[in-house]
């Protein structure tokens, strides 16, 4: 058994440096906001692409195959119309994540990096079903967040349904749902063996209780705070991935990060992870070379003052730029060829 893994792992560990080639990134929109009751979390996508997010991400490296999918869009077809207790919209949630999961499927079989720009969190239920269609079922969650959204219709004290995507991706859970009209395409399909919480502080009662009862992996504030941000990445993608082989989905709630770097989103909680720590664990999740889909979500314009939009937006940029493969410590060039700009003759004999 261990000597299997280790041969996994380090076959894993040639097969990336080999194929070291430019990254395929495919962007999708999502501005949905009906999972919660704040305007403005569905302009999101708006902001972050306005903020210049191509750019900036074709600065990692010019020959970054970069595609624009635009915003999903969807209309709340008739097998949804029936109203589900205790989730608000419900119609539009199963439709708009219906169509998202296409999409996200889509972007994926096209051999590209996911990047979906929420939105609020229930779009995540639409990213990572599509994740698991494309990758049939081989992958690997982690849930970057302050909440747990691991609620369901009964649990719940708000039915907001951003507060239950992981209850409704969750196989163990499925038995815990009424039946869900127009939810057919949605199977419960991810065991909780392969997702891991990071960032947790704000847990209701039944969703500790579900995390304990279930053992769901799961790192709050204060194994950051004991451990530190690295040795957490570490020992989370050890439990979602033991065999480093599977395709991992990063869905990133921008709650993660404390109310003072990312104040423009809708349930923000004081205490969270810094930047440093947001932007490293992403650096890390990069590294492994496995990273196939990402959500960025809740980022809000329409909360607070215009720079703490502009700082929000600009932390979310920051997290994605790590997950592309930026580095804080500056590009390595290993070939005369690789430099960005024409120098004169002296740089030239540092590299050769
Ligand atoms: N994606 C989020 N920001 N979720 C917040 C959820 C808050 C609370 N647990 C609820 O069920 O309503
Ligand atoms: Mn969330
Ligand atoms: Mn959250």
């Amino acid at each position: 058994m261990l000597k299997k893994r280790g041969i996994q792992v380090l076959f894993n560990c040639i097969k990336r440096n080999l194929h070291n080639d430019g990254l395929k990134v495919g962007i999708l929109g999502i501005p949905f906001d009906k999972g919660q009751p704040r305007i403005g979390v569905g302009n999101g996508p708006r902001f972050i692409r306005d903020a210049g997010l191509i750019k900036r991400i074709q600065s990692i490296d010019k020959n970054m195959d970069i595609k624009d999918y635009g915003d999903v869009s969807y209309t709340v077809s008739k097998d949804v119309s029936e109203e589900v207790e205790n989730m608000r919209e419900y119609e539009h949630m199963a439709s708009c994540c219906r169509e998202v999961s296409k999409n996200v499927a889509k972007i994926i079989n096209d051999g590209r990096i996911c990047l979906s720009l929420g939105g609020d969190h229930s779009i995540g239920l639409g990213t990572v079903d599509g994740h698991i269609q494309a990758k049939s079922d081989n992958i690997a969650v982690l849930w970057i967040d302050a909440h747990a959204d691991l609620n369901t219709n009964k649990t719940s004290a708000t039915g907001n349904v951003h507060g239950m995507p992981m209850a409704l991706l969750a196989k163990e859970l499925s038995d815990y749902w009424p039946y869900l009209p127009g939810m057919d395409w949605q199977k419960p399909m991810i065991s909780l063996r392969n997702i891991a919480y990071v960032g947790l502080r704000d847990v209701d009662v039944y969703e500790r209780l579900v995390i304990d009862k279930l053992g769901i992996t799961a790192f709050g504030i204060e194994d950051i705070e004991k451990y530190g941000i690295h040795s957490v990445i570490n020992m989370a993608l050890e439990k979602v991935d033991p065999y480093q082989n599977r395709s991992i989905h990063v869905s990133y709630d921008i709650d993660s990060l404390d109310a003072l770097e990312a104040p423009s989103t809708g349930t923000a909680v004081r205490g969270g992870l810094t930047l440093r720590e947001g932007i490293h664990l992403m650096e890390m999740v990069a590294n492994t070379g496995r990273l196939g889909a990402i959500d960025l979500v809740e980022v809000n314009p329409s909360i607070g003052s215009a720079s703490d939009v502009r700082n929000t937006v600009d932390a979310a940029i920051h997290i994605i730029m790590a997950s592309l493969g930026h580095k804080r410590q500056g590009l390595r060039i290993k070939k005369i060829q690789e430099m960005p700009l024409q120098t004169f003759p002296p740089t030239r004999d540092l590299i050769n």
